[in-house]
């Protein structure tokens, strides 16, 4: 039986990197639904899939998970389509307007601090500045969760089928910190590290959503990929042109040596998220976040750490984003 698989933030980056992926693993066994927000951003990357998998089922649906309505709309497109969904990764994220602190990253550099702080990119280092959408809602909030709750709604009666699992993988990442996120404050409208609280709801509401769906065969995972070079780590240091970046490498394959989470590449950063493709559902972890690694001669392999969550604060959060949706 061929796979159905969607996948949104799927045209550039880790998403993009996942689809080559998936395809180079099973050329003809899957069904592939790119939702993305830019139509012609979308094509480019399906004509990129098709010209090394010429034969592969690769189709379009045109999604914004910053707006409800083109979520909704998307949905019932997807529905439309296909009978049941088998694999739907939640990997469409945003780091908008970010700040980078230069004095906090050298203080960082020079304590027992430092590999801690180029792991998670925290220690104070990085901050950013929240939009409100049209919806009224806060844009990093709605973008990296909220959009997707919504669209794991909207598509539950092809998640959930008797006698069949359903998985959903969320790209989180190390950046997900505890003491960024508030019940209180779950869009994070007044903090200055909406990004890091956004990824830590994502790790929360994946163990509520076992807890929730595991009974009707839909399991959520939650992974990390690592530091990987693509478009939203550009915008960090917007000063940098890539081509910076790109003198830094050996820089960073020696930061590598301190920590496998610099997977740097792409194809590197999905390799968790595909490695849970491969996975029984039923095996996996709730409380595990599975981090993609790159060891120091650039071998890839998938880690699991335990998260630092708790069950009650992830119950509270799914009954506040029910309501938000309401
Ligand atoms: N790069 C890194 O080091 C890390 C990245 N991550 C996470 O990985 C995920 C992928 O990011 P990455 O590949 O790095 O960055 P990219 O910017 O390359 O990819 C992000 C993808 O999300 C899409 N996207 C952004 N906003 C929306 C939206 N409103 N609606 C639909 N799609 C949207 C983008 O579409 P478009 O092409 O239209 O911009 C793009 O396809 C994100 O969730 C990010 O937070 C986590 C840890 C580390
Ligand atoms: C030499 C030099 C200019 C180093 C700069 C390093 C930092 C810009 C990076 C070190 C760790 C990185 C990191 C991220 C962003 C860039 C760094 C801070 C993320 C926060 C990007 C988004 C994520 O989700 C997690 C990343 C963790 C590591």
């Amino acid at each position: 039986m061929t796979k159905v698989i969607l996948v949104t933030g799927a045209s550039s980056g880790i998403g993009l990197a996942l689809c080559e992926r998936l395809l180079s693993h099973d050329p003809e066994g899957l069904q592939l639904c790119l939702a993305c927000r830019d139509v012609q951003r979308a094509r480019d990357a399906r004509a990129a899939l098709l010209a090394s998998h010429p034969t592969a089922h690769v189709t379009l649906v045109q999604m914004d998970t910053s707006s409800v309505s083109s979520v909704i709309g998307a949905a019932q497109e997807v529905k439309r389509r296909y009978n049941r969904l088998d694999f739907l990764y939640l990997n469409a994220g945003i780091m908008p307007n970010p700040h980078f602190d230069v004095k906090a990253f050298f203080r960082g550099l020079f304590s027992s601090r430092i590999v801690t702080m180029f792991a998670t990119g925290g220690g104070g280092i990085l901050t950013q500045e929240d939009r409100v959408t049209a919806d009224g809602l806060q844009e990093i909030f709605m973008t990296n969760l909220f959009g997707h709750f919504l669209l794991i709604r909207e598509l539950e009666p092809i998640l959930c089928h008797a006698g069949l699992t359903s998985q959903l993988i969320w790209t989180s990442s190390s950046n997900a910190h505890p003491s960024a996120f508030s019940v209180d404050d779950i869009q994070h409208r007044r903090g200055t590290q909406p990004y890091s609280s956004s990824k830590y709801a994502c790790d929360l509401l994946s163990l509520a959503l076992n807890t929730h769906y595991n009974k009707q065969g839909l399991y959520s995972s939650v992974t990390c990929p690592g530091f990987v070079m693509t478009s939203l780590t550009y915008g960090i240091l917007p000063f940098f042109p890539p081509f910076l970046w790109t003198l830094l490498m050996p820089l960073f394959w020696l930061i590598r040596i301190l920590t496998n989470t610099f997977t740097l590449t792409p194809y590197n950063g999905a390799e968790a998220l595909l490695w849970l493709f491969k996975q029984q559902p039923e095996s996996l972890d709730p409380q595990a976040k599975y981090q993609s690694s790159t060891s120091g001669l650039g071998k890839n392999y998938t880690q699991p750490r335990k998260m630092d969550v708790d069950l009650h604060m992830s119950e509270v959060l799914i009954l506040s984003v029910k309501c938000c949706s309401l």
